[in-house]
């Protein structure tokens, strides 16, 4: 990949958090590259720093040093071109289906008939036509997560951020709207970075997947090479798959020699 195709860029980006006990390297002279529309994962141990990244690219935090790019543009503060889901996603109780994912609209000034469309047709693509007038409280813990996508999704952003937006559901759910992610990548051409504690999920859906070592560096990116659209099922047992999830899984929070920590590190376009 050339510099030109990079879409998302961290540029020696460290992170720093000043507590009552000392400084907190969260994240350590990180170089990643993401092209436009890749799908990208981020694991490791817990508290290894991918939330801290994630948070960077939303412009919710500033690094310490270094700069992100999101389409050349140097990241200064939150954007409606960066949409965000996090984990248990909040949504207003008090607004309905609709509403919710409306909300990501209001903030720039589409008009109502192109609002209500939009809202219309992502609903549509989650599943969730028949439910736009339901409150919150009615909704499953997956049918909320839908809605938290459509909300984050509903400004149009280019960059899809979403920190472990699945870990509360189980298995079945889980699946399904990996699926369902993966469709709606597919139709509308975002860049996706997504934090998971799932190895499996993380080979599932990513061209790429970033494996931090646990001291705030990046131990490995691991290149996801298997056709899409993705056969859950079949994959499953491929043997190729495997290997990759090993390979993860043995990189994950191993001890990562310090020349590493400068290495530049790239993901491939997509084929
Ligand atoms: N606002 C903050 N103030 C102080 N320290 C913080 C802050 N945010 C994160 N940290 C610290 O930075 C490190 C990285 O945290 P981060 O949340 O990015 O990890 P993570 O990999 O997402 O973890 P998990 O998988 O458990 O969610 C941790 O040591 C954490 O305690």
């Amino acid at each position: 990949m050339t510099d030109e195709d990079t879409f998302l860029a961290l540029e020696n980006v460290s992170k720093r958090y000043e507590t009552g006990e000392g400084t907190i390297a969260a994240l350590k002279g990180i170089d990643l590259s993401v092209h436009e529309g890749g799908f990208v994962s981020l694991v490791g141990p817990s508290g290894c720093g991918k939330t801290t990244l994630l948070r960077l690219v939303a412009g919710l935090e500033s690094p310490s040093s270094g700069r992100v790019r999101v389409d050349g543009d140097v990241v200064t503060g939150p954007d409606p071109d960066r949409g965000l889901v996090f984990q248990s996603t909040t949504l207003y109780p008090w607004r309905t289906v609709a509403e919710n994912v409306r909300f990501g609209l209001e903030v720039d000034d589409t008009s109502a008939t192109v609002a209500d469309r939009r809202v219309e047709r992502l609903l549509s693509m989650v599943g969730l036509a028949d439910r736009a007038d339901a409150y919150p409280s009615e909704l499953s813990g997956g049918m909320r997560t839908r809605v938290g996508i459509s909300r984050a999704l509903a400004p149009d952003p280019e960059v899809l951020l979403l920190d472990e937006p699945f870990s509360d559901l189980d298995v079945a759910t889980r699946e399904s709207l990996q699926e369902d992610l993966l469709g709606i990548w597919n139709d509308l051409d975002k860049t996706v970075v997504l934090v998971t504690h799932t190895v499996g999920e993380a080979v599932r859906l990513s061209d790429a997947v970033v494996v931090f070592d646990g001291r705030g560096t990046i131990g490995t990116v691991v290149d996801v090479d298997l056709d899409r659209p993705r056969d859950f099922e079949t994959d499953r047992f491929d043997p190729y798959v495997s290997a990759i999830r090993n390979t993860i899984r043995d990189s994950r929070g191993t001890d990562q020699s310090t020349a590493r920590r400068s290495e530049k590190h790239t993901t491939k376009p997509r084929h």
